[in-house]
């Protein structure tokens, strides 16, 4: 019988007793475990991270960057903010691949936003999509002080029909170098299609919390908040599609919640 990605994640027996077991791939191949041949990831702990922020991220993070994610730390939802190191990559990011027409999709205070603006050319753009402005208004101020809120478009309302819009208009095809998807999990397969059109072959999309609080390798019964239940298995079906897209490459990092990015090949 065929093994699932899923089901191959949450098995924790070791290689033989897996294979006693019938694990495998259903073509007598057997899965490899990170377990079995060692691996690289050196996050180990929370220390390990709180050494991140403490020696490579926080000491960098621009003024502004600092004043958002102390205003947003305030705000009760404070949960959904980009963390400070993903900050940091998505800003390194973009310098690297030189993007200048971007959009994001999922803003809330606007961590991401500013990391993403802070890196831009002076003349580059970000269209930025969320259905709440009032959260956005709040981070808005340190954007603004940081001299680079006119590279901004805010779109209040859902990210849908506002992809429609520009798929509709072929001179938007192929016109963005990156997109930052950080919003409804339900709908990231929907985006993906409409950004497959938007974005240029060779650019990039970042599609965030690719690992759901880990909840990816969970068994089906295990004990997760009802928020984390509801997106599990949208995220899942996310992954899979995009391991099985030959239009993309990928590469799925442990960034954050993680990150899995697609450079568009097709
Ligand atoms: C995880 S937060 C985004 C975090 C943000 N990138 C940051 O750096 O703090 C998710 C956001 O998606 C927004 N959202 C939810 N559904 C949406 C939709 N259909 N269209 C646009 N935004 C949506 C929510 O209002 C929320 O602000």
């Amino acid at each position: 019988m065929a093994t699932t990605a899923t089901e191959a994640t949450k098995t924790t027996a070791p290689a033989q007793e897996q294979q006693a077991n019938g694990n495998g791939n259903g073509n007598g191949e057997q899965k490899t475990r990170h377990s079995e041949v060692g691996h690289k990831s050196l996050l180990k702990s929370d220390d390990l991270y709180q050494y991140i922020l403490d020696t490579s991220v926080y000491p960098r993070e621009p003024e502004s960057m600092k004043e958002l994610r102390e205003i947003t730390a305030k705000h009760p939802w404070n949960l959904m903010t980009t963390s400070a190191d993903e900050g940091q990559f998505l800003n390194m990011l973009i310098k690297l691949i030189g993007a200048k027409k971007t959009m994001e999709i999922g803003v809330y205070t606007g961590y991401s936003l500013l990391a993403t603006a802070l890196a831009l050319p002076e003349d580059g753009t970000i269209l930025a999509m969320d259905i709440n402005r009032e959260n956005y208004e709040l981070g808005l101020p340190c954007i603004n002080k940081a001299g680079v809120g006119h590279k901004i478009d805010f779109r209040e309302g859902p990210a849908l029909p506002v992809l429609d819009d520009l798929v509709a208009d072929k001179e938007q095809h192929g016109s963005f170098d990156f997109a930052f998807v950080d919003a409804d999990k339900d709908n990231y397969l929907s985006y993906h299609e409409r950004l497959l059109k938007l974005v240029r072959p060779g650019g990039l999309i970042g599609y965030d919390n690719t690992l759901w609080n880990g909840s990816v390798v969970l068994p089906d019964d295990a004990p997760m908040r009802k928020y984390i239940r509801f997106y599990r298995d949208f995220v899942l079906a996310l992954n899979s599609a995009l391991a099985a897209d030959d239009r993309v490459e990928i590469c799925q990092l442990p960034v954050g919640d993680g990150v899995t990015l697609c450079r568009r090949v097709k």
